[in-house]
């Protein structure tokens, strides 16, 4: 909360003198600043007094309450600091997004007062320094830069009035990132990033864009945050001075805080790599995206393959269209949550207009009612629902909301997409590319910033193998992909082995190189990707009874490893083996319905990891035995014949019936039956009721 001075009251304002920092002169506080449009042009070296500076300067922490009571009136010319100080200027929040708790996103707020905290103190600009007038800035020479503003033909206050609407687009632009808008995620360190974004373009526009991009740069590498890397990374476009080669220490530090997966989360479609089919050009979701007609979706994928990226750039996209953008976590949010949303979301429609979002990560964990809780206002219109699931959702979402959703599937991304995620990533680390088959000089520069020479600090490498590795061992997960790199980067900048020149040949260089083995040692797949309660685990079943009844030995051993390797339980798939010995094998080998019941019962008595080759022995037995489905067709053919049957089943033949007391003996029970045993050669005798005599179930499909 901004506290009220005597500036505030026009004649207070009149009253209190207050001394000009440049000239000493002492003036009425509402002529100040147009005094010092004056006094700068006539003094351009008035600044660079240290002794004002310095009065400033050590004056302002003091001046910074933790909690701001209201200050008594200041006496007469001490106003000066209240008047000219960043602290008083209304500068907007450093993040402008208002958040419910259930993760709601409002517009951003007009500017207005700063929050009792002074965004110039966390600006290590050189420029941070002069919280009196931040405006002032320097050249290089250590020369003031007084003509500047007067080029701008801003004052002071002005300027760095312009300078927080500069913090605030800035802010604002991180804030639609999607790191931002869902507020359950935000950490303290984020705010961070958001409040020292606002107080670097605040700084850069008082301090001018020419003189301190090298110290912008310093700043950017020691304080990470997604704007850093995705300028980095190019996003800022064309005309930006790009960064220094980094060395290891900044390496290291953009690696400090959130992961790297969570820092290259792409902000626009644009920088959505892959997924073609769903949002390539000319598909139909990427048009009514560009025609802000948002369906209620359900985004369906594996793991890592950007249904979140893809919600949240939809989220920056109805931001820019006024639309609301609430987001609920199906692990956390209660049936209360959905219903607040929902309440807000009418309000919001009724009162003004405003369409709401809801997006819903891992909707799959709301069980069916809480699905259904809001289903009638996916119906009516109240909130269009963007849903993020891994598991189908045939299954695991209402049928009645999946008729109301388009079911977008998301593919694993392909390697060649990882690979161009893996090089954005490395391009805006700052490490190097080493393609070990070009000469020395051709080292590929992850960075396409000048050369290093200028660097005392010795470069960091990456191995091009290491990165084509990371992109096919990631599995389509480009989170894994990305947070195995910062691992491998981490893991090697924290031993501080330099590498061997003599390692990789044509190279003479030094430096720290991240190898293939690196990479692998970051990527840790100590698991294989498999969900033994989920799709995965149906989908390698299948893929093992497939492979099997297609007598694919190696297939089916392939299945087989990827089931127990990612932990699936060795009697589920025994069991699966006692089925196939009939379903498929059947009669045309029956001792491999033995076979697989030995399977089973070995598999009980001594378990995983031994019990694997007894299925492994079981699998190639089945892949190589001769098959027949007659049995399996007939049955199937006995069932349909019952099922589609018209009236009342046909009775039992009297003949075929037992009779075991003599009442039932009397009213005919088993009557005329022939026993087989007693006759030498074949009996004549009818089996099936009547209407069904001649059926011959082997032969006819169904009946
Ligand atoms: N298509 C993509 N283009 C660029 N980066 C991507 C893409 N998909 C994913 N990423 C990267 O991978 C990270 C994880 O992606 P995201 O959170 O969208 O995955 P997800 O499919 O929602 O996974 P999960 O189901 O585990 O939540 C993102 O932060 C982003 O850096």
């Amino acid at each position: 909360m901004e506290v009220s001075g005597p500036e505030d009251d026009p004649f207070l304002t009149q009253l209190h003198q207050v001394q000009c920092p440049v000239c000493q002169q002492a003036l009425p506080a509402a002529h100040i600043n147009a005094h010092l449009d004056r006094c700068l042009l006539l003094h351009p070296a008035g600044l660079s007094e240290p002794d004002d500076d310095e009065s400033l300067g050590s004056a302002e922490p003091s001046r910074r309450p933790t909690s701001p009571p209201p200050p008594p009136p200041p006496p007469l010319g001490s106003c000066k600091r209240r008047r000219l100080s960043g602290g008083s200027l209304r500068l907007p929040p450093a993040t402008p997004t208002g958040e419910s708790s259930d993760g709601e996103v409002d517009e951003p707020d007009e500017p207005g007062p700063p929050d009792g905290r002074d965004p110039y103190d966390r600006c290590p600009s050189p420029c941070a320094g002069a919280h009196g007038i931040p405006a002032f800035a320097r050249g290089p020479a250590g020369s003031p830069l007084p003509l500047r503003r007067k080029v701008s033909g801003k004052r002071p206050v002005a300027a760095a009035a312009s300078a927080s609407t500069a913090a605030a687009s800035s802010s604002a632009a991180v804030s639609a990132s999607p790191r931002c808008w869902k507020e359950s995620e935000r950490s303290e360190d984020e705010d961070e990033d958001d409040e020292e974004a606002a107080a670097a373009a605040a700084a850069a526009a008082m301090g001018g864009e020419d003189d301190d991009d090298e110290d912008r740069e310093d700043w950017e590498a020691s304080a990470p945050s997604t704007a850093a890397f995705r300028e980095s990374a190019g996003h800022l476009g064309p005309g930006r001075a790009q960064p220094r080669p980094p060395a290891r220490e900044e390496i290291w530090q953009k690696l400090v805080g959130k992961p790297l997966a969570d820092k290259m989360r792409p902000a626009t479609l644009q920088e959505y790599i892959g997924q073609n089919k769903v949002v390539g050009q000319e598909t139909l979701l990427r048009s009514l995206l560009e025609s802000n007609e948002i369906p209620s979706l359900i985004l369906w994928g594996p793991p890592g393959c950007g249904k979140t990226t893809l919600a949240y750039i939809i989220a920056n996209n109805s931001k820019k269209n006024s639309m609301r953008f609430v987001t609920l976590s199906a692990t956390s949010a209660k049936t209360s949550d959905v219903r607040d949303v929902i309440k807000q979301a009418q309000n919001e429609k009724n009162f003004f207009k405003r369409k709401t979002i809801l997006f819903i990560d891992e909707i799959h964990r709301f069980n069916k009612s809480q699905q259904d809780t809001f289903l009638p206002h996916v119906e009516c219109g109240t909130v269009t629902l963007i849903g993020a699931t891994t598991e189908n959702p045939s299954f695991q979402v209402n049928a009645a909301l999946l008729s109301r959703c388009r079911v977008i599937v998301l593919e694993k991304l392909s390697a060649e997409a990882m690979k161009t995620i893996l090089m954005r990533a490395v391009s805006s680390l700052g490490l190097r590319v080493l393609d070990q088959g070009r000469p020395t000089d051709s080292v590929s520069h992850g960075n396409s910033s000048s050369c290093s020479s200028s660097s005392s600090e010795p470069p960091v490498y990456i191995e091009d193998k290491a990165v084509n590795t990371l992109a096919y061992l990631c599995d389509g997960d480009a989170r894994t992909g990305l947070n195995g790199l910062q691992l491998a980067v981490q893991a090697k900048l924290g031993s501080r082995k330099p590498f061997c020149k003599k390692t990789v040949q044509n190279y003479s260089g030094e430096g720290v190189l991240i190898t293939e083995n690196d990479v692998k040692e970051g990527l840790q797949r100590s698991h294989i990707l498999y969900d033994r309660a989920g799709e995965e685990h149906y989908n390698c079943i299948s893929a093992l009874h497939k492979s099997m009844r297609g007598s694919d030995q190696n297939a089916s051993l392939y299945w087989l490893a990827r089931m127990l390797e990612g932990g699936e339980d060795p009697l589920y798939v025994a069991r699966r083996l006692v089925r196939f010995a009939s379903e498929d094998i059947g009669l045309a080998d029956p001792s491999a319905l033995t076979q697989a019941v030995a399977a089973y019962q070995g598999c009980h008595f001594i378990g995983m990891p031994e019990c694997e080759v007894l299925l492994a022995q079981c699998v190639v037995y089945f892949a190589r035995a001769p098959k027949s489905i007659e049995v399996y067709n007939a049955y199937n053919n006995v069932k349909a014949c019952l099922r589609n049957h018209q009236g009342p089943l046909p009775p039992v033949p009297m003949h075929l019936r037992n009779a075991p007391t003599r009442l039932m003996k009397d009213l005919g029970y088993g009557k005329g039956y022939k026993y087989n045993p007693s006759y030498k050669d074949p009996v004549e005798q009818e089996y099936l009721p009547e209407e069904l005599r001649g059926i011959d179930f082997f032969k006819q499909k169904r009946c």
